[in-house]
């Protein structure tokens, strides 16, 4: 049994609140709002997992002097706008090196810093043990029915990674290891930026072809930026790349994909962050990934559509008119480059 805590008390967090608990591990959530920690103590989370009756033996608080001295093991669950922040607060209270987990997935827009890297930055290399991403195909509602889901540990060190799987590890949670920290974190962040493209056309009334057309060419984007950044090409085919896309791209449980599907049937993207309630990751990473496509000097073409969309106020049609009116190519030219 290990002493675990979860910075950040959301969907995602109280999800593998609820795993580690079951697996008996002595695990806190540690959520900025008192009120929060206080209906976790009462066994849920009804704003974030409606319904769900969490272990007993999880605990929470919304201390943070009281989360960081908890633990040995530190899963962060924030999103990746609030990393760096809950970083840099843990960095002033933390007294022993630990095991980090990150859990979340974005890139920093401006800075392009995955959120591997936003840790490392916020916290001194003397108390970070390891840094172990957890990523894959995983939504939060299901896990919690304990509906059998699979999830990739990436780490350099392998030793670390294994860790990691074998504190997560249970009957409906089956993690897997993987050495290629920067093609899992590139896949999980970008997936988000393909779900948000789908939900368009999905609220378009675009069909299924188009659908296809944008999860296989989105996924050959991601693919030529990561591998550009160092990742591994297998990485892409594997929970973190293709997996994940048809989580997000595919599920009503995803908020990107809801976020998207909105802003086809005509909202404006205010009116859906308000209906959300939730993070949004694909937003932000969306104009993260506009500037590594001009850094990277990789073509992204749904990501500048996406992009356009998003924040130059481009009609969806007339996006996705531009995107089908691109000039001829041949559709291995991708895979080429990549070999
Ligand atoms: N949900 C899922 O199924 C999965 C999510 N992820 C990733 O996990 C990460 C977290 O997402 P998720 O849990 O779903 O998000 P949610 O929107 O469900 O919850 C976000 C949580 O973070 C809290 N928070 C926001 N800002 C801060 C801050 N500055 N300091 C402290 N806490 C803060 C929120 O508090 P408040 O309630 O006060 O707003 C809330 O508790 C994301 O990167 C996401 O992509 C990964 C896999 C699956
Ligand atoms: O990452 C996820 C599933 O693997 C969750 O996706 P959303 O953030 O779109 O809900």
């Amino acid at each position: 049994m290990e002493k675990i805590t979860i910075f950040g008390a959301g969907s995602w967090g109280t999800a593998l609140g609820f795993v580690l608990a079951q697996n008996g591990h002595d695990t806190l959530l540690w959520s900025h709002r008192a009120e929060q920690a206080d209906e976790i103590n009462r066994h849920s989370n009804e704003r974030y997992l409606k319904g769900i009756k969490l272990p007993e033996s999880l605990k929470a608080t919304a201390s943070l002097e009281e989360a960081v001295r908890h633990a040995d093991v530190y899963v962060m669950a924030v999103p990746t706008k609030a990393m760096r922040e809950v970083s840099s607060e843990i960095s002033k209270l933390i007294q022993k090196p630990s095991l980090f987990v990150h859990v979340s997935k974005g890139i920093e827009p401006d800075s392009l810093k995955r959120v591997s890297e936003l840790i490392r930055e916020e916290i001194p290399e003397q108390w970070i043990e390891d840094l172990v991403v957890l990523s894959g195909p995983s939504h939060a509602e299901e896990v919690v029915l304990e509906h059998p889901t699979t999830v990739t540990a990436a780490c350099e060190n392998t030793g670390a990674a294994e860790r990691v799987q074998d504190l997560f590890m249970n009957q409906y949670f089956r993690v897997y290891t993987n050495t290629d920290v920067i093609g899992v974190e590139i896949g999980g962040a970008l997936k988000n930026i393909i779900a948000l493209a789908v939900g368009i056309t999905d609220g378009l009334g675009l069909g299924d072809n188009a659908k296809a057309a944008i999860m296989t060419r989105g996924l050959a984007e991601i693919a030529r930026l990561g591998v550009k950044m160092g990742a591994t090409p297998l990485t892409f085919s594997g929970l973190t790349g293709v997996g994940d896309l048809i989580v997000t791209c595919t599920s009503t449980h995803s908020r990107n994909w809801r976020a998207g599907n909105m802003l086809g049937k005509g909202k404006s993207l205010d009116e859906v962050l308000e209906e959300m309630g939730m993070v949004v990751e694909g937003i932000r990473t969306t104009k993260a990934a506009h500037q590594m496509a001009k850094a990277y000097e990789v073509p992204m073409p749904i990501t500048e559509a996406l992009y356009s969309v998003l924040f130059k106020n481009v009609p969806t049609e007339e996006a996705v008119g531009h995107l089908m009116g691109r000039m001829k190519k041949n559709e291995m030219e991708d895979l080429i480059d990549l070999l």
